[in-house]
């Protein structure tokens, strides 16, 4: 078999749960969520020392297996930002996600299998209407959340804090920003970022996506609590 029919294996699978397929699925039902629309956001999965990430700038909803980039983890190379080392990329014109980077700030910090991205415009309206550094809910089902995002879960009776980070125009530039926000709040299981978005992460892609959803649904009853002049935390 040459090197190329090898590096195509990465992403060729009748399994609809290798991440090559995942992958494409779950953008087109984050799509239809809202998370993705304009080719924005994304997913990238870490299956042990392989780490499968989607193109930048395409209609996420519409990303085949076969535009999948796989990575080696950890990477050979000194940083994800340069010189980045590469097991297969697709033959058509494309970049990995800008994303990159900050996925990787979920393995190297939290030791993340997989970590989302979305722009969902319930998180953009929380980092607005909490003009500090947290955004914060208590007495609401957090308990789908947990600790760090890879420890356990959170109870009832925990109050949920999650830190927001400023928007820079290039989201690689988001880096160090948000790294140093998961070391100062390592119980946060992601990263708010002020008028953008989120990033979320999880041991797997399952325990990813669900904390994307129960976080999502905080930022839509926490945003709708502060119009309605409730306070979001009794504590
Ligand atoms: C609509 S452009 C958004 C991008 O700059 C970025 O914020 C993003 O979420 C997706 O980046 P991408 O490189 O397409 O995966
Ligand atoms: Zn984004």
């Amino acid at each position: 078999m040459s090197s190329s029919e090898n590096s195509e294996a990465l992403v060729l699978s009748s399994d609809p749960l290798h991440p090559a397929n995942l992958i494409p699925e779950l953008c087109r039902s984050f799509y239809h969520l809202g998370w993705v629309t304009g080719t924005g956001g994304g997913i990238c999965i870490r299956a042990g020392d392989k780490v499968y990430i989607a193109p930048s700038g395409v209609q996420k909803e519409r990303i085949e297996p076969t535009h999948i980039f796989v990575l080696p983890y950890p990477q050979v190379a000194p940083s994800p930002h340069t010189d980045r080392v590469f097991l297969r990329r697709p033959s058509l014109n494309l970049k990995e996600s800008a994303c990159t980077p900050l996925f990787w700030n979920s393995f190297e910090i939290r030791d993340a299998g997989s970590c989302i991205h979305t722009h969902s415009q319930h998180a953009v309206m929380a980092t607005l209407l909490w003009t500090g550094p947290v955004f914060t809910i208590s007495h609401q089902m957090i308990k789908g959340v947990r600790v760090g995002g890879t420890g356990p879960a959170l109870s009832y009776l925990d109050t949920l804090e999650l830190p927001i980070i400023e928007n820079t125009p290039n989201e690689e530039d988001l880096k160090d920003s948000m790294a140093e926000a998961m070391i100062k709040y390592p119980n946060a299981a992601g990263v708010l970022v002020r008028r953008h978005g989120v990033y979320v992460w999880g041991t797997d892609w399952e325990k990813a996506k669900t904390q994307t959803e129960c976080l999502d649904y905080l930022f839509e009853i926490g945003v709708k609590m502060k119009l309605a002049g409730l306070s979001t935390t009794l504590n």
